[in-house]
């Protein structure tokens, strides 16, 4: 008998053909909105396999409602979406999308710092309110990127990607994670005149970098890792990107540190809750750059990203190997990989 599946949300049709050709699939039909709780608790009664999407909690109450399910394929890199411990006790394989969305992510940060540094938006906006009179030597000064110093917490596959391209500006890059990272140091240092450093208390990286990009998964030990005693060791000059996830940060004392001028700017493409909306605080203040998290949101990357946990579901239901194990899945197999830098 085949397995049964369900889809969370309607994915390109790459995806969708991968899972139909060898899982009897049901999904929820709607591209822009999550489906709501009462109907997937429902729909996963009789599933092995669920693809999920980091819009949906997947917990023991989803775990209750899915006597039968042995993998939960999350359409992410990113999995604090989902009850690890809760899913590894019951034997049910959980896979994510790494690699395929890192250089895309970076690029984003990349917009934020650029953004943020240069008041891109703030222009913009000033522009379309008519408010542009002249050119005159202070008006709308931002702060150099080029030769600042990057601070990159959490210095992993996204991280490093961003560092990467911190070498084409000319930044000395710092770099903070659990452990050094020696093939990340090699990478930077194999361009002549290129440096990086690791820095194992955070609080020297804030104090040393101009600009400080968050990269950390969100864990119990990186929830609300930032805060007013953060942003106070940073330089009144600095930049501040979060891509990671929002509850990383402690919103309101970044507001409140923002309006004090230190952070400089902030660049920010995830929040403590979201979606945010036009009544948002954050939205109030002229420094800062939002977006709706869309660090992996290129047509190329969201097609490979479906087409990856597609992919997962389907191996782990029919006896392949599977590509991107998150933890060991009971009965089903799986391939270890080398544990990311
Ligand atoms: N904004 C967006 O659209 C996207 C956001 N993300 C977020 O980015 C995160 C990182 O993705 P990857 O780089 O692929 O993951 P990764 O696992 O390769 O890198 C994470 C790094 O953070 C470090 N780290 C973990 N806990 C730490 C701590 N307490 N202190 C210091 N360092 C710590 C790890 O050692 C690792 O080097 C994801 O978990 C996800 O939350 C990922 C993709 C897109
Ligand atoms: O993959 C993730 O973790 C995201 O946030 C979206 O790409």
């Amino acid at each position: 008998m085949r397995p049964r599946v369900y889809l969370t949300r309607r994915l390109p049709q790459a995806a969708v053909d991968i899972v139909t050709a060898a899982c009897e699939t049901t999904f929820w039909d709607d591209e822009a909105l999550p489906v709501p709780r009462e109907t997937l608790l429902r729909a996963v009664a009789e599933v092995d396999g669920i693809l999920t999407l980091l819009t949906d909690r997947v917990d023991v109450e989803l775990l209750d409602a899915a006597p039968r399910l042995k993998v939960v394929a999350n359409m992410a890199v990113g999995y604090d979406n989902v009850d690890l411990p809760a899913l590894t006790a019951r034997g049910v394989l959980l896979t994510n999308t790494p690699d395929v969305l890192t250089e895309t992510t970076a690029d984003l940060v990349w917009a934020l710092i650029l953004a943020a540094s240069r008041r891109v938006v703030e222009g913009h906006r000033l522009i379309a309110a008519g408010g542009w009179s002249t050119w005159s030597p202070m008006f709308m000064v931002g702060q150099d990127v080029h030769g600042a110093t990057l601070g990159i917490v959490g210095a992993g596959r996204i991280g490093a990607a961003v560092a990467r391209r911190a070498v084409g500006f000319g930044m000395p890059i710092l770099y903070h994670n659990r452990h050094p990272s020696p093939a990340l140091e090699a990478q930077i240092r194999a361009t002549p005149g290129a440096a990086i450093r690791y820095v194992p208390n955070l609080d020297d990286l804030l104090t040393e970098s101009d600009v400080v990009v968050v990269m950390v998964p969100l864990t119990p030990e990186t929830r609300g890792m930032f805060g007013a005693r953060e942003f106070a060791l940073m330089k009144p000059t600095s930049v501040f990107v979060n891509a990671s996830r929002g509850p990383v940060i402690r919103e309101a004392e970044l507001i409140d540190a923002l309006q004090r001028g230190r952070p400089w700017a902030a660049g920010l493409d995830v929040f403590e809750r979201e979606p945010i909306g036009a009544d948002h605080p954050l939205l109030t203040l002229p420094n800062v750059v939002l977006t709706p998290h869309i660090g992996s949101a290129t047509v190329a990357t969201r097609t490979r990203m479906a087409v990856v946990a597609a992919t997962n579901l389907v191996a782990a239901l029919t006896g392949q190997p599977v590509p991107n194990p998150v933890n060991d899945g009971g009965r089903l197999r799986v391939e270890r990989r080398a544990p990311p830098v």
